[in-house]
């Protein structure tokens, strides 16, 4: 509405609700004097109306009625309000009150609602524009494998330069170590390739591919950066015709999965996070740093997604990519569902990882119905959320990992699978499981500073209570004093600026 007025000074920029507040009160018809025009004709009566308010803002503010259309709508919306009663304007008002809670309350049907019927399209106009939605085969070579799942297998490999002459794209063996020392291959990429005659393979690479252009409009900084897919033209070396193959950017050689497998962990995360290592720090609270600033971006990271209504379902270590630059990304949606319309939601089916898994195994009870069409199913998600706190999914997931990065008995894959068999015992009751357990783990990370870390860790490892709750959520956890003391974050932001370097 501001930049209606224009030149706008200083003053009237800096207070923009008296210009809300006089474009309320507009002539009601044209032939009776504005309510502006009164004011002008009244300077004493003005100031009086608005407060000492500087000359020029009071002149700008006495333009409004100078724009006719915006004053013909107000007369419009003035005129129809006019006609109701007291009673029937304060119901109005408190209808468009509830209704503008209910459309922004989580998971947010309006700004769903924009980004369905106006960003993707948009973004659909934007890519083919830009080339981003015909990606060819011959645009890659594929290099080593990095990881196999269910429904696809995932390798490294670069983007071939538009210069380059088809023989020297042809893929031969041990291209991996090859194309990283071949100079003109500077950009480089993780491909996953659906499998092909696998049931359900199809499917999973459809989804995957929807989250990522999802995320990449609504959260882009969360996961790692979405290229684009294409489907392959003929059968050769890796490459099946007709089998599709999802490109993200590389984000970083190792997962947080692959630096906890490390002896020096935290501290060879420590650089990566920090610019260099914390002098003056005791080793303890060193850790201590790392590990919360790894959890900071982690639950930063859940909360952006759950906000847009996904969850991610499979959080764990080997999902969290950490880049040069020290950010952990989330990656591998192939599991995720973004509850605001149901998208690959199917009740009673769990894709889970029993390591990481909340102990109610399903993201909502398992008599929720399947989902109903897009529109309908985004209309109720608000009540959906409320009733179900689904977030808290992952927010489970995220405790393990801070129990994992904290306590060095649970990092192998044996710990933590006696740690869950004892947490089962303990009914997901972290105090007692300490009472109880034989692992004898050394706490002292999670003790430091009064026990925020282990308060925390309580609090996220926990069964849920009443309407699905008690559990933190990723917005709750961020308040937790755990995170209050923002050591962690003074290193990280002096190391943006180089200061400690
Ligand atoms: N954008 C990326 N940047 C760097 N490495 C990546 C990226 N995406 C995936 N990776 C690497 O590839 C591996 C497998 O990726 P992803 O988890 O998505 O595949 P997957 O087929 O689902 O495998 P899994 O079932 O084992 O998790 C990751 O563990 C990681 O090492």
């Amino acid at each position: 509405m501001a930049s209606l007025i224009s030149p706008m000074t200083p003053a009237l920029q800096q207070n923009p609700k008296i210009i809300c507040f006089s474009a309320f009160k507009p002539p009601l018809h044209h032939d009776t004097p504005s309510f502006t025009d009164r004011l002008r004709s009244n300077p004493g009566r003005c100031k009086a109306f608005f407060g000492n308010i500087p000359d020029d803002l009071l002149e700008n503010t006495l333009q409004l009625d100078q724009f006719p259309a915006f004053q013909s709508g107000l007369v419009q919306f003035q005129s129809v309000t006019e006609e109701l009663s007291d009673t029937q304007k304060w119901g109005l008002l408190v209808f468009a009150g509830v209704a503008w809670i209910y459309l922004t309350a989580r998971p947010g049907i309006l700004i769903g609602a924009i980004d369905a019927y106006l960003l993707a399209p948009l973004q659909l106009g934007l890519d083919s524009l830009t080339g981003r939605r015909n990606l060819k085969r011959s645009d890659f070579l594929v290099g080593d494998k990095l990881g196999e799942g269910s429904f696809g297998v995932v390798y490294s490999g670069v983007v071939v330069p538009r210069n380059a002459t088809v023989e020297e794209k042809v893929p031969k063996r041990g291209t991996g170590r090859a194309l990283q020392l071949d100079e003109r291959f500077k950009e480089k990429v993780i491909l996953k390739k659906v499998k092909v005659g696998i049931t359900g393979a199809e499917q999973f690479g459809e989804v995957e591919e929807w989250f990522n252009y999802r995320l990449s409009r609504a959260a882009p900084e969360t996961c790692a950066k979405f290229l684009g897919s294409f489907v392959a033209d003929q059968t050769s070396s890796q490459f099946t015709k007709g089998g599709k193959w999802l490109v993200w950017k590389f984000e970083g050689d190792r997962t947080l999965g692959d630096y906890m497998k490390d002896r020096n962990f935290p501290f060879n995360l420590e650089s990566v996070m920090f610019g260099r290592v914390l002098q003056g720090v005791v080793s303890v609270k060193r850790s201590a740093l790392i590990i919360k600033q790894v959890m900071r971006q982690i639950i930063t990271s859940l909360k952006k997604i759950h906000d847009t209504g996904i969850v991610h379902r499979d959080v764990k270590p080997a999902n969290l990519v950490v880049t040069k630059k020290g950010q952990v990304k989330l990656i591998d949606f192939g599991a995720a569902t973004d509850l605001r319309i149901g998208k690959n939601y199917i009740p009673d089916q769990s894709l889970l990882d029993p390591d990481y898994c909340p102990p109610e195994l399903f993201v909502l009870p398992e008599e929720t119905p399947s989902p109903p069409p897009e529109p309908v199913a985004a209309l109720l998600s608000p009540v959906i959320w409320q009733l179900n706190s689904p977030d808290l999914f992952d927010t489970y997931s995220a405790g393990i990992v801070l129990l994992q990065m904290a306590i060095p008995s649970l990092r192998p894959v044996s710990g933590l699978k006696n740690f869950n068999t004892e947490i089962k015992k303990a009914r997901y009751d972290l105090n007692k499981w300490r009472e109880s357990t034989r692992l004898r783990p050394d706490l002292t990370i999670l003790e430091l500073d009064s026990g925020r870390g282990w308060d925390l860790a309580t609090k996220l490892i926990s069964e849920r209570g009443y309407l699905g709750r008690g559990r933190l959520s990723a917005a709750a956890a961020l308040r937790h004093p755990y995170f209050l003391l923002g050591g962690d974050q003074a290193a990280a932001v002096l190391s943006k600026f180089s200061l400690i370097k």
